[in-house]
This record gives structure tokens, C-alpha cells and sequence, in this order.
């Protein structure tokens, strides 16, 4: 029988994991645990694997899963060398990802430039979450630039636009893995070289903390060439630095990927591959992906307020606020992002058709009555 280890917040593993196996669970919080007999290990980002946190492999370890797309948390080298198989769940998160953005774009709209159309927003990182959200962005008619030089090189379909051409958009948005090797290294890829001299309206990292570099990116917006920023990912996570936090026009504790859908097709993603490494038989999931209804009952609501009901942008980034001056904001930190109940999907949510027919904007992010 196969053994596998999981971290207890992969969201429905007991009832998605493959039938005649022997699951555990264990909490990451506590550091890595202890791997004896172990033959899969099923992780999040919070559970780093490399050299240093795992010098010692037990023999029968030979899969390890993780349920997000990043996988910066692992190091494939060493892991790969000691003959162990990676799995993520790349694009499991794609379009809860884009809804974010998406969500975040039309807040600061409606707060900063009611009148005025976004701009052309470059997304740096074109793969499955910059593509879902060129896509909604597409569906808004916002001109897009997208930048992906690595896929260029990959993908005879795709041409990226130029350094210089991403560089000139009003808005960036970052959908890149943090990779500091290889001939397209990430790290510290907004730094001050490219933002010096530049103005930009709006910079949003959903992506990975580093990939930005927050106090460079502070540097410009305390000068006024960059008038606003959005982050949900932190270069020192589950630790975040306050006054780059403060200075945000939205700041969430890496929840940008976090929908009830994203977090199912996280879960089932790892136990496919899983199935398919071990060749046994795979779970017959009960789950059915059902769409819910928002009661907006006798309140008036504008746009803002419909958008801060359906999506929970404002609340995770009211409740990161309050840990600004807490000595635990690190263990607070985590907990916000284990412990609130997952939004829906805006396709997986319903509302009044006056609402739909007065605001177009919830019908083109896939809201129905
Ligand atoms: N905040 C969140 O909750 C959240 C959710 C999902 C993903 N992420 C992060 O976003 C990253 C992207 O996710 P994805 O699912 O789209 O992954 P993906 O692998 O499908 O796409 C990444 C894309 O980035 C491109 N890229 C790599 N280096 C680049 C560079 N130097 N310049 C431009 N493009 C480059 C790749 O070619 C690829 O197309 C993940 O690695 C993860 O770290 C964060
Ligand atoms: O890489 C990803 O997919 C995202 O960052 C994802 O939201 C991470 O979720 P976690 O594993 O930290 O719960």
C-alpha cells in the first residue's frame, strides 16, 4: 500500500485522495515532518524542500506533489538528482488569478480614474495566469501588451512584445515564476535600472515576492513615478515588510490564487499525477463544481460595494492591515490564509438581473442571474 504524507490545508485531499492508500496529514507550520516509509509527499508553498530543509532522503520517498502552479519552493535540481518526481498543479489558479487583478483594476478605477479608460497594461509572463488574464482584460477591451520572451522561444504562435514596449505601459502586471537561474532570471526583475526614469499609473505583483522589488518599487511610488501599487506577495513570506505594506493601494496575503474551484482543481491536479506515477486506481470524487447565489436584498450597492460582496479582496486586505503592528504577524499572516472560507468564481455566482443590467462590468467577468 502506498503511504502518502499531506499538508492538512490541501483543501478535500481526504476525499479526493486515491482509494487504498494510507494518507497523513501533517502541519507545515511545524516545519518539515518526518518522511520515514513515506512514498508521496503532497505539499503547498509554505513547505519548502531543498538541500538545507532535507539533507537526508529517506529511500522510499519517490513523488513529491504541489498543490499550486509556483514551484520555487522546491528545488527540482537536487530533487530530480535524487531521483524523486515533481508534480505542480500549473493552472489550477489561472483564472482565480485573473479575477483578482481584474477585481483590483476595476477598484481602483472606480476610486482613481472613474473617467478615464485603464491605460494599456502590460502583463510580464505569459503562460497560464497571464493568459487568463489578457483574456478577461480582452473581454474589457483594455489594450494589452504581453511579454514573454521565454515563450517565444517555446511557442512558434507567440510573439512577445519588446522590453521597451512592456516597459511603456501605464499598468504592469507580473504572472512570472521567481527563478533566479537560466537565460530569463526573475528575481528583482521590476528593479530600480527599469523603473528610473519611468511612470507607470499601476504595478500589480500576484506572482512571487522578489520578483518585484519592494523597496525599490516603495522608493518610486514615495517619488511620485509610480502613483500606485498592488501586492499579494511578499519577499520575506509568511513575514511581510509594513511599510512597503502600507504604502499599497492593496496589499493581501498571497490569496490572489485562492477560489473554492482553484483549490479543488489544485487537489485534483496532484492526486491525477499521483494516480498516474503509482498506476492505481484514483478516487471517485462526490464533488460537483455548483454555482451560488448572492442576495444583494433590498440594499442599494454601487459597483465597489457589489465587488467587495463577490470577491474578498477588501476584507483579506482590511484583516492584513490589522496585523501591521503585531510582533505575530507572521503566524497571522499564515492563518489568514488558511483559516477564510474560499470566495466562488465569478462564472460560479448568481445575482439580480437589475444588478447585471445596471452594471455590465459583473456580466463580462461571467456573473449570471
Ligand atoms: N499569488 C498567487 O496566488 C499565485 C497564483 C498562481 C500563480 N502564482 C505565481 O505566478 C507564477 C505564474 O503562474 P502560471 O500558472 O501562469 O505559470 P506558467 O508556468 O503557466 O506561466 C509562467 C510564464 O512566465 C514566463 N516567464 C518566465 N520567465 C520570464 C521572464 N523572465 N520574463 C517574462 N516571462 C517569463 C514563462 O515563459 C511562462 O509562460 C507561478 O510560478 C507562481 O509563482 C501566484
Ligand atoms: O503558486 C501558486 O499556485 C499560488 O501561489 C497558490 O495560491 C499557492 O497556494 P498555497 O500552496 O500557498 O496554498
Amino acid at each position: 500500500m502506498i503511504h502518502i504524507l499531506a499538508d492538512q490545508n490541501l483543501y478535500k485531499i481526504e476525499e479526493l485522495i486515491p482509494p487504498h492508500t494510507q494518507l497523513n496529514l501533517y502541519d507545515p507550520s511545524h516545519g518539515i515532518p518526518d518522511l520515514d516509509d513515506t512514498d508521496a509527499l503532497l505539499v503547498r508553498t509554505v513547505t519548502h524542500i531543498n538541500e538545507v530543509t532535507l539533507p537526508s532522503i529517506p529511500p522510499s520517498l519517490k513523488f513529491i506533489g504541489t498543490g499550486s502552479s509556483g514551484t520555487d519552493h522546491l528545488d527540482n535540481e537536487y530533487l530530480e538528482q535524487k531521483g524523486i518526481t515533481l508534480a505542480d498543479a500549473k493552472g489550477c489558479n489561472a483564472r482565480a488569478v485573473a479575477e483578482y487583478v481584474m477585481t483590483a483594476l476595476l477598484l481602483w478605477k472606480a476610486e482613481h480614474k472613474p473617467d478615464f479608460p485603464l491605460g494599456k497594461v502590460g502583463v510580464i509572463g505569459v503562460g497560464k495566469a497571464g493568459s487568463a488574464v489578457v483574456e478577461l482584460l480582452k473581454e474589457f477591451e483594455v489594450e494589452c501588451v504581453e511579454y514573454d520572451p521565454p515563450r517565444e522561444d517555446r511557442d512558434p504562435d507567440f510573439n512577445s512584445a519588446s522590453l521597451e514596449e512592456v516597459l511603456n505601459c501605464d499598468i504592469l502586471t507580473f504572472h512570472v515564476p521567481l527563478t533566479k537561474k537560466g537565460a530569463h532570471p526573475t528575481y528583482h526583475w521590476l528593479n530600480e535600472e527599469k523603473l528610473k526614469g519611468r511612470k507607470f499609473k499601476l504595478i500589480i505583483n500576484a506572482a512571487r515576492g522578489g520578483v518585484v522589488d519592494e523597496l525599490a518599487l516603495m522608493k518610486y511610488f514615495v517619488e511620485g513615478s509610480v502613483e500606485n501599487y498592488i501586492l499579494d506577495v511578499w519577499e520575506k513570506e509568511p513575514d511581510f515588510n509594513t511599510k512597503v505594506a502600507k504604502h499599497a493601494y492593496i496589499a493581501t496575503p498571497h490569496i490572489a490564487g485562492y477560489s473554492e474551484q482553484a483549490k479543488i482543481n489544485a487537489t485534483k491536479i496532484v492526486c491525477d499525477k499521483l494516480v498516474a506515477h503509482f498506476d492505481i486506481e484514483p478516487a471517485i470524487s462526490k464533488y460537483k463544481n455548483v454555482s451560488k447565489t448572492v442576495d444583494f436584498a433590498h440594499i442599494k450597492y454601487n459597483l465597489t460595494g457589489i465587488l467587495t460582496r463577490l470577491h474578498p479582496i477588501k476584507g483579506y486586505e482590511a484583516a492584513l492591515r490589522d496585523l501591521f503592528d503585531r510582533p505575530d504577524k507572521k503566524v497571522l499572516f499564515r492563518n489568514l490564509r488558511n483559516e477564510w472560507p474560499y470566495r466562488y468564481e465569478y462564472p460560479f455566482l448568481k445575482i439580480r438581473t437589475e444588478l447585471l443590467n445596471e452594471y455590465s462590468e459583473l456580466k463580462t467577468l461571467g456573473i449570471t442571474d
